[in-house]
C-alpha cells in the first residue's frame, strides 16, 4: 500500500516579497498555494473594480435631477458600499482552506466565494453548502477527501500549511506532500489579545454541524466552558445571512450577550466575516433609550428577575398615578357636576379593562376623555338628560373646547414613561401599596431603596422597564409633545420611549426579529426571557449556554421561561464537547466544582495540556505579578462584587503598567478569557451567588494558559 511521504517540516514564516526554497517539498507547497492565493486576490481586485464602477455608475444618475434618480442613487451607492465593505472585510486570509478528493478534484474554501473568467470557482464561501465537508470529513467519515490543509496567511502571503490525511491508503496519499501538526493546536495556543477573532479556518466538525442547524425552528446550542458556544453563536449568524440574506437582513439577526465587556469583546467577529447587519445588543441594552451596566446584589436581581413583580408592575400601571388630581368640578348651564376620587377610578378601570395589549393607558387617553364625559353627563339634572340627542353634542363640545377640561385630563391622565413609573415605585408607600401578596414587606423595602438610591438604572432593571413600556403603550403620534431640540435626553421628554434618546438609537425602530441569537443563555431570568420572547415573537432561534455555568438561582424556572419565550417552534439540539479555551490541568482544577455542584452532569474534555498547573497564593499582589510573568497576552483578576471597588483600586498602578491587566467581577467575567486568570478568593465568590459553586467554577473556567487561585488569608 503506498505510504505517504513523510511529514516535511514547517518553512519558516518568509517575509513578504522574499522566495521560498523551491527544493524544500514544503517551501514548494508553500509557493504553489501562493501562486493561487495571487490568483483569488487578481479576481477579487477585478471585482472591486466593478464595484466601483457600480458606484460611479449611482453617483452619475443622481444627475439626471429628478426625485427618482436621487432614489436610485442612494441604492446604488448603498449597495455598492456594502458590497466594497464585504470585499475589504474578507481581505486578511481570503483562502484558508483546500481539499484534495480521491478523484483528484481540488477545491479551495475562502471568506468569500471567487470563480474565474469562466465562472469556474476558485474559491468557495465557507458558508456555502459544498463547503461544509471542509469542516464535517473524519478519517471515519471520510466523504470523498484524501487530505484536508489549512493555509494560514498573513494579509496575501501565505505563511503556513497544515495537512490533516484523513485517507494515508488511497492512491493519491503517495503522491500528496503532508505537512504541519495541526492548525487547530496552533490556533489554540496563540496569545490572546482584547477581541476575540474569528475561528472559521478551523471550525470543528461537531461545531460546524451547529453553525449550520437550518435557519427554521429554535437550535439549542448546549456545552461546558470553552467548547466554542460563542464562537459557534457567531458563525452561525454569518451563516445565516449568507444562506438566507433576504429573509435575515431585512427581518433583522439580534445577538445577545451577558454584558458590554462581552459585546465588546466579540464585536469584531462578525465584521471580519463581512457581516456588518446583525444587532448586537447586551441585556443592559434590550430597550431602546437604556444602557445599563451595573448589577444589582444577588438577593435583588432574584426578586427583579422573576415573575413575581409582574403583578406588581401591572397594579402600578392600572392604578391612578402619585399626585393627580382627586375630583373634577365644572359648570354647565348653570349646573354643578362633579366626580369624585371614586367615581374617576371607575372611569380609569373601565378604560384599562378594554384592551387586548394589555392596560396601555399612553394609547388611551382619548378614550379616557370620552369616559369621563359620560360619567359627567350621567351627572347632569335628569330634564338635561333627556334631551340626548340634541343637548349631548353640544355637552361634548363645549366641555372638550375648555382648556379647563383639556388641563384636567392631562393631569390626571398624564403619558406615563417606563422609568418614571419605576421611580414612582421608590416610595416605600406606593411600592407596599401596590405589593399586594406577591412582594414580601422585606422586598418592598429592599427594592424601593434600590429605586431610590440608584442614579442609573441595573442590568436588572431593563426587564421591568421593558415589561413597563409595554404595559404603558406608546403614545399615539398625535399626542406626543414636540421634540425639544435642547431638552436633555431622558430627563425632559415624556413622549415615546423609543424616540427617547436619540444617542442610543442604534437599531431603534426594529420591534421584531426574524433571529435572535441567545449567548450565555442559562443566565437569563424569566423577566429578561419575557424581553426576549417579544423581540422574537416572529423569529426562529439559536439559543447556546451551559446550565452548569447558571447564576440563576433556580435553573428551572429559566428554562420553564424561555421554553414559554420560544414557543412551540421545533427544537434542533446540539452538544459541544472539547473544551478548547483551558488547558487539560486547569480544567481538571476547575471541573471537580462542576462536580461538586451537579454531581450527575457530563462534563466537555480538554485537550490541550500545558504542563502549568493551577498555583494557590495568599497574596493577590504577588499572584497577579506571576501572571503578568508568566504570559505575553492579557491578564484578568476576578472577584466578588463586594470586593471589587477595593481590588480594582489596590491594583490600580499595576493596570496602568500593564494595559493587559484587567479586574472584573465573577458577573462581567461571562463568556470572556484571558491567558492568565487570577481567582481572588474562591470562597467569597461561591458565597456571594446563590448559584455558589456554578459561579466559582465559571470564573475558574476563563484562563487559556495559567491560572492562579488567592485564597486570603489561608
Ligand atoms: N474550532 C476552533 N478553532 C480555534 N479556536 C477555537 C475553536 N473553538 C473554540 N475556539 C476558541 O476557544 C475559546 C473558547 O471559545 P468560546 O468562548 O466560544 O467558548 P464558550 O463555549 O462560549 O465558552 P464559555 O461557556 O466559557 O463562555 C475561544 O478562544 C475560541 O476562539
Amino acid at each position: 500500500m503506498p505510504q505517504p511521504q513523510p511529514q516535511p517540516s514547517q518553512p519558516r514564516p518568509r517575509a513578504a516579497g522574499a522566495s521560498p526554497d523551491p527544493a524544500d517539498p514544503a517551501a514548494a507547497e508553500l509557493l504553489r498555494e501562493q501562486e493561487h492565493v495571487d490568483l483569488v486576490y487578481e479576481r477579487l481586485e477585478a471585482t472591486r473594480a466593478r464595484a466601483r464602477a457600480y458606484e460611479a455608475e449611482g453617483h452619475r444618475r443622481a444627475q439626471f435631477g429628478h426625485e427618482g434618480g436621487l432614489v436610485e442613487r442612494d441604492s446604488i451607492v448603498y449597495q455598492a458600499a456594502v458590497w466594497l465593505q464585504r470585499l475589504d472585510a474578507e481581505e486578511e486570509g481570503l483562502v484558508f482552506g483546500r481539499l484534495d478528493f480521491a478523484d483528484r478534484e481540488v477545491q479551495y474554501i475562502g471568506r468569500l466565494g471567487v470563480r474565474d473568467e469562466e465562472y469556474e470557482p476558485l474559491a468557495v464561501d465557507w458558508r456555502a453548502p459544498a463547503a461544509a465537508v471542509f469542516y464535517q470529513a473524519t478519517p471515519v467519515d471520510r466523504r470523498g477527501v484524501v487530505r484536508r490543509r489549512t493555509i494560514k496567511s498573513a494579509g496575501r502571503h501565505v505563511t503556513r500549511l497544515d495537512d490533516d490525511l484523513l485517507a494515508p491508503e488511497d492512491p493519491l496519499a503517495a503522491e500528496l506532500t503532508v505537512i504541519g501538526d495541526g492548525a487547530l493546536m496552533a490556533a489554540l495556543t496563540r496569545k490572546r489579545g482584547t477581541v476575540m477573532h474569528d475561528i472559521v479556518a478551523t471550525i470543528q466538525r461537531e461545531q460546524d454541524l451547529a453553525v449550520r442547524s437550518p435557519g427554521e425552528g429554535a437550535t439549542l446550542i448546549t456545552g461546558g466552558p470553552g467548547t466554542g458556544k460563542t464562537a459557534v453563536a457567531l458563525h452561525r449568524a454569518a451563516y445565516l445571512l449568507f444562506n438566507e440574506r433576504r429573509r435575515f437582513e431585512s427581518g433583522g439577526v439580534l445577538i445577545v450577550g451577558p454584558s458590554r465587556v462581552f459585546t465588546a469583546y466579540v464585536e469584531q467577529v462578525l465584521p471580519s466575516l463581512g457581516e456588518h447587519t446583525a444587532a448586537l445588543r447586551s441585556l443592559g441594552e434590550l430597550l431602546d433609550g437604556v444602557q445599563a451596566a451595573r448589577h444589582d446584589r444577588a438577593s435583588l436581581a432574584a426578586v427583579k428577575g422573576g415573575l413575581g413583580i409582574l403583578p406588581v408592575l401591572e397594579r402600578a400601571v392600572r392604578t391612578a398615578p402619585p399626585g393627580v388630581p382627586e375630583q373634577l368640578r365644572l359648570t354647565y348651564q348653570g349646573n354643578i357636576v362633579q366626580l369624585d376620587r371614586r367615581a374617576l377610578d371607575r372611569v380609569r378601570s373601565v378604560v384599562l379593562g378594554r384592551g387586548q395589549q394589555g392596560p396601555q393607558p399612553n394609547v388611551q387617553r382619548a378614550h379616557a376623555a370620552t369616559m369621563v364625559l359620560e360619567a359627567l353627563w350621567e351627572r347632569l339634572p335628569r330634564e338635561l338628560r333627556d334631551r340626548r340627542r340634541t343637548e349631548r353634542a353640544h355637552f361634548d363640545r363645549d366641555l372638550r373646547d375648555r382648556t379647563e377640561f383639556e388641563a384636567f385630563i392631562e393631569r390626571w391622565w398624564p403619558h406615563r414613561a417606563p422609568d418614571q413609573v419605576l421611580r414612582e415605585l421608590a416610595d416605600p408607600a406606593v411600592l407596599g401599596a401596590l405589593a399586594g401578596r406577591d412582594l414580601t414587606s422585606d422586598q418592598v423595602a429592599e427594592l424601593a431603596a434600590s429605586w431610590a438610591e440608584e442614579v442609573t438604572w441595573t442590568v436588572e432593571d431593563v426587564p421591568l422597564l421593558a415589561e413597563l413600556d409595554q404595559l404603558l403603550g406608546p403614545v399615539p403620534v398625535n399626542e406626543r409633545e414636540p421634540e425639544d431640540p435642547f431638552a436633555d435626553s431622558g430627563v425632559l421628554e415624556v413622549s415615546s420611549w423609543v424616540d427617547r434618546n436619540p444617542t442610543a438609537k442604534k437599531d431603534s425602530g426594529r420591534e421584531t426579529y426574524a433571529h435572535v441569537i441567545v449567548d450565555e443563555a442559562q443566565d437569563l431570568s424569566p423577566m429578561q426571557w419575557r424581553v426576549l420572547g417579544r423581540l422574537g415573537r416572529r423569529a426562529s432561534w439559536t439559543v447556546v449556554g451551559d446550565p452548569v455555568q447558571s447564576a440563576w438561582p433556580d435553573p428551572e424556572e429559566s428554562r420553564q421561561a424561555m421554553e414559554l419565550a420560544l414557543g412551540d417552534q421545533k427544537r434542533h439540539r446540539h452538544e459541544l464537547r472539547t473544551n478548547y479555551r483551558n488547558s487539560a490541568e486547569i480544567y481538571e482544577y476547575a471541573a471537580r466544582f462542576a462536580r461538586r455542584a451537579m454531581p450527575d452532569v457530563q462534563l466537555p474534555e480538554a485537550v490541550r495540556k500545558t504542563g502549568f498547573p493551577p498555583e494557590e497564593f495568599t497574596d493577590l499582589g504577588q499572584a497577579v505579578d506571576a501572571a503578568l510573568e508568566s504570559v505575553e497576552g492579557t491578564v484578568g483578576v476576578i472577584t466578588t462584587l463586594a470586593a471589587f471597588d477595593a481590588v480594582a483600586a489596590s491594583l490600580a498602578d499595576r493596570a496602568e503598567a500593564h494595559p493587559r491587566l484587567v479586574v472584573l467581577t465573577d458577573l462581567d467575567a461571562k463568556g470572556l478569557e484571558y491567558d492568565a486568570a487570577v481567582v481572588l478568593d474562591p470562597d467569597a465568590i461561591a458565597a456571594e451567588s446563590p448559584a455558589g459553586l456554578r459561579t466559582l467554577y465559571v470564573a475558574l473556567t476563563r484562563a487559556t494558559q495559567r491560572l492562579y487561585v488567592v485564597a486570603p488569608g489561608a
